[in-house]
């Protein structure tokens, strides 16, 4: 066990009642939280989000049964933060894919009871010059707010995105609503650049960014409800459903947990990325909130 991971599981503050720090699947570090308005899992690998349980409602985010928790790998679902570079990046070179913030492990800073009846949780993580903020309020609605520092010697472009899984009843069934008339590059169509007419469905894989940082709202008629997703600071929106082909090509899913889940992700990327000055701070977030049909 290396001494950063050691100081990441103990928080040198008292936690609130409502949350716990226990080991969690492969034994790693793991924020707990059962708060009056929400229940949520935090593992500091990734500051990675596994389970966001609104009060009175159900499981609204996917994470795959195949998943690996092994502190190394990104866990499969949830919601992994994709820092500071999405994919390959802006020149198709970097590596890891996604960048390194969801597979480094991150601080926890603060644990705290909203008056509200949510929790706030603050965690941190300074890494190549770059100092990240992530705030996650978990309650009745889940809210993610990303805050990332230039402290380098230059000025740098960033990429980000909270990539979101939302667990869905029958994703054939889904129709994603507000992305209509917004330019997408369609990544299974080797990047064409389309535009949306009508709500988007999904019948095959599906991989493409949106020209929007709008909200969305995934109607799900097989779980009876219907998912809002309002992005603060985004410029696109990306939305994966691998399909049983692409779910095949993944060790960490099962081809047939499809279905199940949705990516609807909070991005700025591309041109889009964010320029930032020497000691610039740029903002994204979004707002997830589960309604009944
Ligand atoms: O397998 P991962 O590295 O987690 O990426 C999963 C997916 O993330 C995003 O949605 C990308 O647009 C997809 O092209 C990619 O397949």
């Amino acid at each position: 066990m290396s001494p950063s991971r050691r100081a990441g599981s103990r928080p040198p503050f008292r936690l609130p009642r409502v949350a716990a720090l226990t080991p969690g699947r492969g034994g790693q570090p793991r924020l707990l939280i059962d708060a009056p308005s929400g229940a949520a899992e935090i593992y500091l690998h990734g500051a990675h989000l596994t389970s966001w349980i609104p009060r009175g409602g159900d499981e609204a985010l996917f994470t795959s049964r195949r998943a690996v928790f092994d502190g190394e790998t990104a866990i499969r679902g949830g919601v992994p933060l994709c820092l500071p570079w999405f994919a390959s990046g802006p020149d198709g070179e970097r590596r890891p894919s996604h960048g390194w913030a969801r597979i480094m492990e991150w601080e926890l800073r603060c644990v705290e009871s909203r008056p509200d009846g949510a929790v706030r949780v603050l965690m941190a993580l300074e890494h190549d010059g770059l100092s990240l903020l992530y705030e996650i309020g978990v309650g009745q609605e889940l809210e993610l707010s990303l805050s990332i520092g230039n402290r380098g010697a230059a000025p740098r472009s960033v990429e980000a995105a909270l990539h979101t899984y939302l667990r869905v009843g029958d994703v054939t069934a889904v129709r994603i609503i507000g992305l209509e008339g917004c330019e997408y590059a369609d990544k299974v169509a080797g990047g064409a650049v389309s535009v949306q007419t009508g709500p988007l469905g999904v019948r095959g894989p599906v991989d493409r960014i949106y020209e929007s940082g709008a909200p969305t709202t995934v109607l799900d008629p097989a779980l009876d409800r219907r998912v809002r997703v309002s992005p603060t600071g985004a410029a696109q929106t990306v939305v994966w459903n691998p399909w049983s082909s692409g779910a095949a090509a993944l060790a960490d899913m099962a081809e047939e947990e499809f279905p199940t889940m949705v990516c609807v992700e909070t991005a700025r990327l591309g041109r889009s990325a964010a320029l930032l000055e020497m000691g610039e701070t740029m903002a994204m977030g979004a707002r997830i909130a589960v309604e009944h049909l």
